[in-house]
């Protein structure tokens, strides 16, 4: 028997496309991804066997959050077999850092579950896909993975799921971190059981409709995220229309379309992050609009009520201001 034992969850991707005259679209299954285990290479995988199951097969711009729920609720099934030592999910890279957020929000399990993918489709000569998927066996069948929680391998690297971007559309590194070592508050449900909750994200600049906060609110939107400019700014008259959001019962969360650095309520003057704060938002200081959506349709999902929200953001923050 081999020493580990890895589940191997596909999703579809550009790790499983193949270029067609209508664009790359996936194609390959869960057995074609599984590397030849016993091929000579120059740096060996560990003893490890590997079950391969389809999870789906998308682009991962077009998953729905059911489909995301469905990849969590996969990689609960397979850590109920205590025989496994860990998962890897092969996945788009467009979306990674959501599902592999989602997964990390509900996984209190010691054993690692590491999200990999590709740049270039399984057909391209520059193929990505198949190093790191043995990269990412690697990094699951190692026990000193364990305890940290949902991890993301591409391009030789490796990233906490918190915290990360996809930052290239063509470098085979294609992510990196606002912080490499975000706590790690989990989320005490059912997955199968999350209520959805509409929450919209808008990127703001200079000029911008401050309309867009009360159509959301219109249309049903029950949480709203921000990606403010700098350190959470915006114009004072989009402040009143977050203030008048929040009185209408909807959470607003504010980031900053800018990569990196905390977001530190600093400045004022009507439209600044302090005014923001004042006005009812809650600061997402580390985690940008992406995983910050996520995070808040789960908490609204689970029916948590905005200081239990604030209370959320406040501990995925190493400071925990
Ligand atoms: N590189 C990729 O995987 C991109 C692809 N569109 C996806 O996210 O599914």
């Amino acid at each position: 028997m081999a020493a580990s034992r890895i589940v191997l969850l596909t999703t579809g991707g550009t790790v499983a496309a193949t270029t067609t005259a209508d664009g790359a679209v996936p194609a390959l299954a869960a057995a074609d991804l599984v590397p030849d285990l016993a091929a000579p290479r120059t740096d060996p995988l560990p003893d490890i066997s590997v079950t391969a199951t389809d999870l789906m097969s998308v682009d991962s711009s077009a998953m729905t959050a059911t489909e995301r729920f469905r990849i969590v609720g996969g990689i609960a099934d397979a850590l109920t077999d205590p025989d496994v030592t860990g998962v890897v999910v092969t996945h788009g890279t467009d979306t990674m850092e959501e599902t592999a957020y989602l997964a990390d929000l509900f996984h209190t399990d010691d054993r690692p579950v590491v999200f990999t993918g590709a740049q270039f489709p399984a057909d391209a000569p520059n193929a990505d896909g198949p190093r790191n998927i043995e990269d990412a066996l690697r990094v699951a069948a190692d026990p000193s993975s364990r305890g940290k929680g949902t991890l993301v391998v591409l391009g030789g690297r490796m990233w906490s799921a918190r915290g990360i971007f996809k930052v290239s559309t063509d470098n085979p590194i294609a992510f990196d971190t606002a912080h490499p070592d975000l706590p790690r508050p989990v989320i005490d449900a059912d997955v199968t059981k999350i209520g959805h909750a509409r929450v919209d994200a808008f990127t703001l600049y200079p000029g911008v409709s401050p309309g867009i906060i009360a159509a959301a609110v219109s249309q049903n939107a029950a949480g709203i995220v921000l990606a403010a400019t700098g350190s959470g700014n915006t114009h004072p008259d989009v402040t009143a229309q977050v203030a008048g959001a929040v009185h209408d019962g909807v959470v607003v969360v504010v980031t900053s379309r800018v990569p990196y650095g905390p977001i530190v309520p600093t400045y004022g003057g009507g439209g600044g992050a302090v005014d923001l704060q004042r006005a009812g938002a809650i600061i997402s200081r580390w985690l940008r609009a992406p995983q910050a959506r996520i995070a808040l349709a789960v908490l609204l999902g689970t029916g948590h009520d905005a200081p239990r929200i604030a209370e959320f953001f406040r501990a995925s923050d190493p400071t925990g201001d």
